[in-house]
Order: C-alpha cells, then structure tokens, then sequence
C-alpha cells in the first residue's frame, strides 16, 4: 500500500554520536519547562484554546482540553480548539496515507462533537515546516487569545516547536502543557541512584506498586463543558472550518485500499471504544493466544492509542473494572490474561520515558549508540523481497504482506521482519523503521523506535513460525502460493519440499541462507561496534 520504497540521506540523517550524547546531557524537554515555569501568570482571561496534537485526538479524558474548559468556564469566557496541519511535517516525519486518514477521519468526527457544544475546531494550515508555531502563535494574536493549553509531545522536534511558540508569544498568552499521553508521568520512574528508569523488568515492577498504590492514576477527565450560547454567536466565524487535504504522498494508492482500510480501522473515540469492549470479553485468553498471529486474539488497539483517540487511562479504567475495581494488576492481583496485556501497556510508558529522557532515540540513531558505526549492505534485490514480502521465508513474506494489506502487523511479526531485515539482509535498520512508519496505521515514533533498536538476537523464522504459528494457518492465509502445502513443509518448503513440488508452487527460494548471515551479522557487530567517546 506504501508506496514509497527507497529514502534519500536526509530522510535517514541524524546528528553525530557526540552531539547525541550532548543533546541527552542537555535535554529540550527540560529546557521546555524551564520556560514554562518562568512565564507569568496571566490573570486576565480573553480567550481560551485547546491546541489538538496528532496524539489526543478526542474530547474524552483529555487532559489539556479539560484543563483549557475549565478555565474558560471559570472565567466565563469562550473556548475555541484549533489543530495544525503540516504536510511537509508529515513528509519529513513519515506517517502513512493509512494513518493521514484515520486522523482526519477522527478530526471531522471531533468537529461534529465540539460544535454540538457550541466550541469550533479550526483547522490551520503551515506548508512550511517550521512554520508551525509561527501560525499558531499568528492566530492567537489575531483572535485576541490570552490562554493556550496542550498536552506534551515528547519527540526532539515537537518541543522544540514548543519552545519556539513559548518564545514567540511571550507574555501576551500564556501555554500550559500537559502530560496526557501515559498513565505514569514519563521521567518520574527513577531508579535508587534518582536516573529514568531505561530496563523494562525494574521498571514494570515500580509501574504495578505504584498504580496499585494510587488507584486515582486511572481516574478520567469528563468532555469539555458547552461555551454559552453568546459565546457561539461571538464565536461564529470560526465554526466550519475546512478539514485540510491530505498531501500528494500521503494519499491511498487506490479507493480500494482506501475501503478496505476504513472498514478494518473505523476512526474515532466511540469506534475505539467498542473495540475495547470487544476485546475485554476476550481479555482472558490474552496470555495463552497473544503469540499465535493466527488467532489475531490481541486487542488492535494501538492505532486509537497512538492517535490518541482512545485514552490508555480509559483503557485500562475499563480493565480495572474487570477486575473487580481493583488497579492492582500484579500477577497475584489479576487474571493472566490481563496482567500481561497491561504489561505490554507497560513497555508503551517505559518507552515514552525513554524517548524523553533519552532525546536521541528519536533522531534516527539507536538507544545502544554502539550500533550506529555498523557498515550496512547495500542489498537492494534483497530490500525491495523484503518490504513486498517475496524474500522466500514463508514467516517473514506473511508478515509484510500483513502490513502492506492491512497497514497492520501483529507484534510476532513485526519482531520478525526487523530482525531477518538488519541481521540476515545486514540492511541499515532505519530503512526498515521508515518503511514502518510510511506504512503502518498505529505509527508510533517511540514505540516503532524502541521496537527497531538493533540487537544481537537474531530470529530464525522457520522455528519461530513453527512455534507460533503451528498449524500454518496465518502463512496460508497471507502467502497464497503455499495454501495447499501440507505438514511442515509450509515453514521451510524449499528445504523440506523435492525441488519439483517446490517448482510448481511460483514462490521464490530464500534469498539468503539463514544460518551463514546470522554468523555474518554476529561477526559484523562484534567488528564494527565501538564505545562513543564522550
Ligand atoms: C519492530 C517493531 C515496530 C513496532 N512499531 C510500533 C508502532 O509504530 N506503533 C505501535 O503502537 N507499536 C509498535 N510496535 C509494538 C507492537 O508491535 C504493537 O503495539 C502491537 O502489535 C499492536 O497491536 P495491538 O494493539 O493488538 O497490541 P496488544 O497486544 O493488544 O497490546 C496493547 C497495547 O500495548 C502496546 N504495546 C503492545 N506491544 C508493545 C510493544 N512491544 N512495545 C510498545 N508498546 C506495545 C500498544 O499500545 C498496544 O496497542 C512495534 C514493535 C516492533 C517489534
């Protein structure tokens, strides 16, 4: 569905490895708050706006938007919400024409919402890339706005717009930020010696007591109240507003691809919802099936939760209630099936830590720095098997085919395909990364980042699809070439079909041979990888 396949150095560029670590010691993010402290109070109230980010995009249990109605209800004076559109930030960042679409499908179902509550949704529009805040700060100067509420985004170049608005408007609006997009504040789970916590089973541990502990963390914020009726009459000019185009690149390659997408990923917070409720009815297998792409058992969450259409806290205020209003989801406190769904809920938050406290993973440069002197291949027949699924490894072509049909891949997969991409193909693992973004539905920069960060474990696809996917089902269904390959032979046919049967199917034999470019890549790190002077 992507159609994008090959990306020029700037796409892939980054800082160097010394400038990462300069950028960690000094990080945006408290050079952000730091400025947000440092404004004055402002006491007169003229108008309110809520700036929507591509990650809230509802009006339920949102927090700067129920901060921003608050105070415009206390103030008795009108609250207006806005979102940016930036198609060459969209270019620039990756984002795929699924994903273009699912927001601005949620986009207009949110206008419908705030308009029956007497609150326009304006849509702004910068073509430039950093003329982000300049617009927005240009609005709220003509529109005679005192007060500005968002929530954080904690990508490098997402503060440092924020900065640049903060700076910009100076004391003639003052911006509030809110953390909104976890359960747990990101840069809060501290390890004994008082630095963000970066291993997952430490991390895990502290998130469970500390949630269990304070049972409120999953408490959430109602819609924003109505602006009175004057205030829509003053208000009017800005109502029906234009949803924005979607750029050239970011648009569906066919209507059918469009149709089939839509129906898969209904956009907006009620659609997300009733998958939720969906999914808790099965909650309890969660643990016993969650492997088996087959089954398809796991929740399909993650494109309401990257969007933010659907809150993680209201997601898992409904799982506290399925168990039996208690937050407690330690093992001995819930079922299997839900203490490990919200583990994985767990690895979400640890990597928004990550991403704000450890800038550089967000500049296209691994967490490990070690990795970024590994020489790459150019093995171009090889990348473009990969991303259309014909590298001749039954596991691995079912799980692109996934992605490119449904801009979707279950989890197995997806630890699958980066794996045989940057250890057995020895591509750069960036490419890959990109491809994920320009492609997937539920794109998530720290997730996806987090999820590509090179390691020494290699995936074999053949046991590992005879593990998970045992009785072939999600193979056949993705490669067709081999529905009618019975027994073992549909994980490895090449190898366990006589080379006639294997002739007949039209599918091609692997690219390369697992077993020589597993020790390639083994020896390559060893050889390559070196310690980042400081
Ligand atoms: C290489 C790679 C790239 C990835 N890219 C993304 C991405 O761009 N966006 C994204 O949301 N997830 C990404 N993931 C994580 C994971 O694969 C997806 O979140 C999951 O498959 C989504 O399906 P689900 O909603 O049914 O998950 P469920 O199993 O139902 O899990 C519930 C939620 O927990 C979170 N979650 C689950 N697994 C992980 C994980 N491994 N890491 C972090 N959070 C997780 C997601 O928000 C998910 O919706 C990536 C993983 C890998 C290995």
């Amino acid at each position: 569905m992507s159609k994008r396949s090959s990306y020029n150095r700037s796409e892939l560029g980054r800082p160097s490895t010394k400038r990462a670590k300069q950028i960690d010691e000094d990080r945006p993010f408290d050079n952000l708050i730091k400025l947000l402290e440092e404004q004055e109070e402002k006491k007169e109230v003229t108008k309110v706006v809520h700036w929507f980010r591509p990650k809230d995009l509802r009006i339920h249990d949102n927090t700067g938007l129920h901060h921003a109605s608050h105070l415009s209800q206390s103030s008795k004076r009108p609250l207006v919400c806005i979102y940016l559109h930036c198609p060459a930030e969209e270019s620039w960042h990756g984002t795929s024409p699924a994903r273009m679409d699912f927001m601005l499908e949620g986009l207009k179902l949110m206008q419908e919402e705030l308009k029956a509550l007497h609150i326009p949704l304006v849509f702004l529009e910068s073509q430039e890339r950093n003329g982000h805040f300049p617009t927005v700060a240009r609005f709220l100067k003509e529109n005679h706005v005192s007060h500005v509420f968002a929530n954080f985004e904690y990508e490098v170049d997402e503060i440092r717009r924020d900065i640049g608005l903060v700076q910009e408007v100076g004391s003639d609006v003052q911006v509030s930020i809110y953390h909104d997009q976890t359960v747990v504040e990101p840069g809060s789970m501290l390890t004994g010696s008082g630095k963000p916590m970066k291993v997952f089973t430490p991390y895990h541990r502290a998130w469970l007591d500390r949630v269990k502990e304070e049972p409120s963390l999953l408490d959430t914020q109602p819609a924003p109240a109505k602006n009175d009726a004057s205030a829509a009459k003053e208000l009017k000019y800005l109502f029906g507003s234009k949803l924005p185009n979607v750029a050239k690149d970011k648009q569906f390659a066919s209507n059918d691809d469009k149709k089939r997408i839509r129906k898969l990923w209904p956009a907006g917070h009620a659609a997300g919802m009733e998958r939720m409720d969906s999914f808790l009815s099965q909650i309890d297998n969660y643990a016993a099936t969650r492997s088996n792409p087959a089954e398809d058992s796991t929740s399909r969450m993650s494109a309401y939760f990257s969007a933010g259409m659907v809150s993680v806290r209201e997601a898992l205020s409904k799982v506290r209630e399925y168990n039996e209003g208690s937050s407690d989801f330690t093992e001995g406190g819930s079922s299997h099936g839900v203490y490990s769904w919200v583990r994985e809920i767990v690895f979400r938050e640890l990597y928004r830590q990550t991403l704000m406290t450890t800038p550089h993973t967000g500049m296209n440069l691994p967490q490990n720095l070690k990795f970024d002197f590994v020489k790459w291949e150019d093995d171009e027949e090889g990348w473009e098997k990969w991303y259309k699924g014909m590298t001749g490894e039954p596991f691995i072509d079912a799980g692109m085919r996934q992605l490119n049909t449904e801009a979707y891949m279950h989890n197995r997969l997806r630890m699958n395909v980066s794996s045989y991409l940057y250890c057995n193909l020895l591509l750069d693992y960036r490419r890959g990364e990109r491809y994920f973004a320009e492609t997937l539905i539920d794109w998530d920069l720290s997730n996806n980042t987090q999820g590509w960060e090179p390691s020494y474990t290699v995936f074999n696809p053949v046991s590992q699809s005879e593990k998970n996917d045992p009785s072939g089902s999600y193979i056949r269904k993705w490669v067709p070439e081999l529905k009618d390959v019975q027994g073992k032979a549909i994980f490895a046919p090449y190898n366990r079909l006589s080379k006639e049967e294997f002739e007949k199917l039209g599918y091609p034999k692997p690219h390369v041979d697992w077993k020589e470019t597993k020790q390639r890549a083994i020896e390559r790190f060893k050889s390559n990888m070196r310690d980042v002077t400081p």
